[in-house]
């Protein structure tokens, strides 16, 4: 039987002596796509920096592919096939964008990859990160964390601030990536509606806990299940 690509059991996480996660189970099959949605400051980023090795772990274990990654630094998880593109997109502001897809490059990985993804870091491919529009620096996180080869692609809300003209053309590369059979998408994203579409699989996050994880067909036959933790009306949040 093929291992989840992600298994948390009873994490409970934070930050110092503070918990934030109280007790997670969460399992991802290969090639799922799942979106993570909640109000803020409800824990989804921290679940996502907590699967990275970024945050305290309390108790609980992470497994990836079989492996317990648990005790491991973050560079680590990373060799383990974690990959996550955070919120704050960390791009390197003086590092030119082929400098930037470089410091993510695994030896059999090729830069060629990142430009076939997205031909405008290929036009854009000796200007300094810090020049680049938030669409394109969108653009390079997404590619850098590729060229890591993560089974397990995380992405932090990443339509956040950025024009709708760019959020279409993003989701349509998350859609490619999650139909290329070597990746699964774990999507944080505030805008229900879009997560909804991209997902095939929902969990709710509340105060810490999850308090919905089921099949996103079936929520949108019920939808107060996502009201009553998001919002009314199932919009942006
Ligand atoms: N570095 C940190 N140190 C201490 N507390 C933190 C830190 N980062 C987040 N928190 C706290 O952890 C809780 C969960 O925050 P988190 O960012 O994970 O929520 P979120 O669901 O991702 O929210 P958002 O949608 O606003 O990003 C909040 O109470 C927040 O204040």
């Amino acid at each position: 039987m093929t291992e989840p690509v992600l298994n948390l059991k009873g994490v409970v996480a934070g930050y110092g002596d503070t918990t934030v996660l109280h007790g997670l189970d969460l399992t991802v099959a290969q090639g799922e796509r799942l979106a993570i949605i909640g109000r803020n400051g409800v824990g989804k980023t921290t679940l996502l920096a907590t699967v990275m090795g970024l945050t305290r772990l309390h108790s609980g274990t992470i497994c990836t592919n079989g492996q317990d990654v648990s005790g491991l630094a973050a560079h680590r998880r990373v060799s383990a096939g974690l990959g996550l593109v955070p919120q704050t997109r960390d791009i390197f502001p003086s590092l030119s964008v082929e400098e930037n897809l470089i410091a993510g490059l695994r030896e059999d990985a090729r830069l060629e990859e990142a430009y076939e993804l997205f031909p405008r870091l290929a036009d854009r491919r000796t200007n300094g990160g810090g020049q680049l529009s938030g669409g394109e620096q969108q653009m390079l996180a997404i590619a850098r964390t590729l060229l890591g080869r993560p089974s397990l692609l995380m992405l932090d809300e990443p339509l956040e601030g950025l024009a709708p003209v760019i959020c279409d053309m993003l989701m349509e590369t998350f859609e490619r990536i999650a139909a290329d059979g070597k990746h699964t998408v774990l999507l944080v994203e505030q805008h229900t509606e879009l997560a909804l579409e991209f997902a095939e699989r929902v969990v709710i996050l509340d105060a810490g806990e999850i308090v919905e994880d089921a099949n996103t067909e079936e929520l949108r036959r019920d939808p107060t299940r996502i009201e009553r933790h998001v919002g009314v009306g199932m919009g942006a949040t």
